[in-house]
């Protein structure tokens, strides 16, 4: 299939995550300012702009750390904009950070079982009445877990402790401890920042890798090669709104763009 006929394919598709007219104000500040866009099914979607351009108080309210001041956020199809974060991921929607904290004495695998949900050895009544039950759904998250480690290739650490990680290993463990929940769309926030060179291609391919088992991404990242590389399609934000979309080369080429950047205008 040609780059055209492929990106064609995915414009077609129903979005997974909607902002319809986000406002989000800090007092006199518009952080966010009347946003809106698609994220659709099955794409890797860019959002990059200058620094304070809003990107992560954006990420902020369709993750629901943030609520917005006014507008909608719709996760398939659903209205979300005042539910808490951990309802949105159970709809579906999984969120890394720019900065992953994994538990340091945890081994891996722990960490990763950790984001499991609705397990039910969390209920105690269960572990009671139906140990057996819950024996057999923590050895199925175990597996899960290690097919997750294998997928971001991290199974030779899988017993380590998490604080033997390097930066980009723990991108790449935040990314299988968001697989775990089985997300439809995984929020990236800055996946290049302080990955060496060599790793940055690893987490590259695991991104495509699951783009491809039909996971949809919006990632926000400064790395405009990564950027380039791994958008079908991108957005860019300056001074609280959206100013661009279009391929990572169409962007780069709108003179408002390069102003925002040149001008520091956000
Ligand atoms: N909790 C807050 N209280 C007050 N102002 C905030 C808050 N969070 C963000 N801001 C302001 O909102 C604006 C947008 O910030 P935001 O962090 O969303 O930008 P960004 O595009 O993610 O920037 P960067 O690329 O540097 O991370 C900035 O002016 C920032 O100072």
């Amino acid at each position: 299939m040609s780059e055209a006929t492929e990106r064609q394919g995915k414009e077609t598709r129903a979005p997974v995550l909607t902002a319809s007219n986000v406002v989000r104000r800090f007092g006199g500040l518009v952080a966010v300012n009347d946003v809106s866009f698609d994220v659709k099914a099955g794409e890797i979607l860019g959002l990059i702009g200058p620094n304070g351009a809003g990107k992560t108080t954006m990420f902020d309210l369709l993750a629901g750390s943030l609520l917005p001041t006014s507008g909608d956020i719709l996760l398939n199809g659903a209205r979300v904009s005042g539910e808490a974060a951990h309802l949105r991921i159970g709809r579906g929607l999984g969120r890394t950070f720019q900065i992953p904290r994994p538990l340091p004495n945890l081994t891996l695998i722990e960490n990763i079982m950790l984001a499991a949900q609705d397990q039910a050895g969390e209920r105690l009544l269960a572990n009671f009445l139906t140990p057996w039950r819950v024996a057999a759904q923590e050895k199925a998250a175990r597996a899960k877990a290690l097919d997750l480690l294998d997928l971001v290739t991290l199974t030779h650490l899988a017993h380590e402790p998490a604080r033997v990680l390097s930066g980009g290993q723990r991108k790449l463990l935040e990314l299988a401890r968001v697989m775990m929940a089985d997300p439809a769309i995984i929020l990236l926030d800055e996946p290049a920042a302080g990955v060496n060179a060599t790793l940055l291609e690893v987490i590259i391919d695991r991104i495509r890798d699951i783009n491809a088992r039909g996971i949809t991404f919006l990632l926000i990242e400064h790395n405009i090669d990564m950027v380039t590389r791994l958008c079908h399609r991108v957005l860019v934000m300056a001074s609280g709104q959206l100013l661009s979309e279009g391929t990572a080369e169409e962007v780069a080429r709108d003179p408002r763009v390069i102003e925002a950047y040149l001008g520091g205008s956000a």
